[in-house]
């Protein structure tokens, strides 16, 4: 299957999902990314915080190795500096080690704050190192994740700016919707990755009959992570379904055959539900 591809304010393109990377089992990372790669996947997404950046850069690197039809700049790796590295001397420590990690892939494609949590101070201290990596050539796009609207117009109201975030990755599922959150971002320019889109795996067991979500898996004769990554793709963000399942993988993939019409959309919407699956920062000082 083959993913549509969104211009970032970079000028770079991103494949319109990405595979999540979190928690992938360790001895069978490189392996399962390398089975993504077979079924189409062109862009991972990990972290520092997910102690598996070596092992999804070298799955990458396998199958361009194996595939030489194959070219590196189909390929679109990203992973993220973690709170404790922030400040001017972790966040450059950091990028050096990711840099080492990432090895015949040359460079990272979107490099990323994974939260807000450590304050303004070293926030764009560690803002500032990302751009001094974007104009070394060791990354090519720079971004946030898990901010609000506050922490995203600090940053695009500091005067030491010179590379403006090209995404902000944050929790989007029908039940954890941050639609205001999500239409600002775009309407600055900033795409939205929707992180957990698949509500960890928790609401995908049958969804209750007389649910437009099941409505919609009925219709379509898709499954509820399909439709919910339909539903993300519709809304115009980047879902990261993350499954360590090969045929899953796949399912989630097969996308492209269905459209969810509007009223099936706001029907699947859960605007009220406030349920976030991990942890919360945008409401961070
Ligand atoms: N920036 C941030 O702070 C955060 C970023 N993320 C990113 O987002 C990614 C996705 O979020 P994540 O929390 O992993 O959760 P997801 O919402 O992607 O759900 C993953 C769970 O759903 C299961 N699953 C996947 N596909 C299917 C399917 N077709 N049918 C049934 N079950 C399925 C998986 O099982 P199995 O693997 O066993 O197949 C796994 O248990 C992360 O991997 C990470 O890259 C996530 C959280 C925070
Ligand atoms: O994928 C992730 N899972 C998490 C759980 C807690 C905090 C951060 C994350 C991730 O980035």
């Amino acid at each position: 299957m083959s993913l549509r591809l969104i211009k970032l304010n970079s000028g770079y393109s991103i494949p319109s999902v990405g595979m999540g990377c979190y928690n992938l089992p360790p001895a069978q990372t490189s392996s399962i990314v390398y089975e993504a790669c077979k079924l189409g996947y062109r862009h991972f997404d990990t972290a520092v915080l997910y102690h598996n950046e070596a092992e999804v850069a070298q799955g990458i690197s396998k199958y361009l190795q194996d595939h030489p039809g194959a070219k590196r700049l189909e390929f679109f790796y990203t992973t993220k500096v973690w709170d404790l590295q922030q400040g001017t001397a972790g966040t450059r420590k950091a990028v050096k080690d990711m840099v080492a990690k990432i090895g015949n892939l040359e460079y990272i494609d979107l490099l990323l704050l994974h939260s807000p949590l450590p304050g303004t101070k070293k926030r764009l201290e560690s803002y500032a190192v990302l751009q001094e990596a974007v104009e070394a050539g060791h990354v090519r796009s720079v971004g946030v994740s898990n901010y609000g609207r506050h922490h995203v117009e600090e940053l695009l109201q500091w005067s030491g700016l010179t590379h403006p975030p090209a995404v902000n990755q944050i929790e989007i599922s029908p039940w954890v919707m941050r639609t205001e959150l999500a239409q600002w971002c775009l309407a600055q320019g900033i795409h939205v990755e929707a992180y957990a889109p698949l509500t960890h795996g928790n609401r995908l067991a049958a969804p209750e009959p007389g649910l437009a979500l099941a409505a919609a898996c009925k219709k379509y004769g898709k499954s509820p992570a399909q439709v919910l990554v339909k539903w993300s793709l519709s809304k115009g963000y980047i879902p990261l379904p993350k499954s360590k399942t090969p045929s899953r993988l796949k399912e989630n993939l097969e996308v492209n055959d269905f459209e969810l019409t509007p009223d099936e959309i706001a029907g699947i919407d859960q605007p009220d539900s406030y349920d976030p699956t991990d942890w919360e920062c945008t409401d961070a000082p």
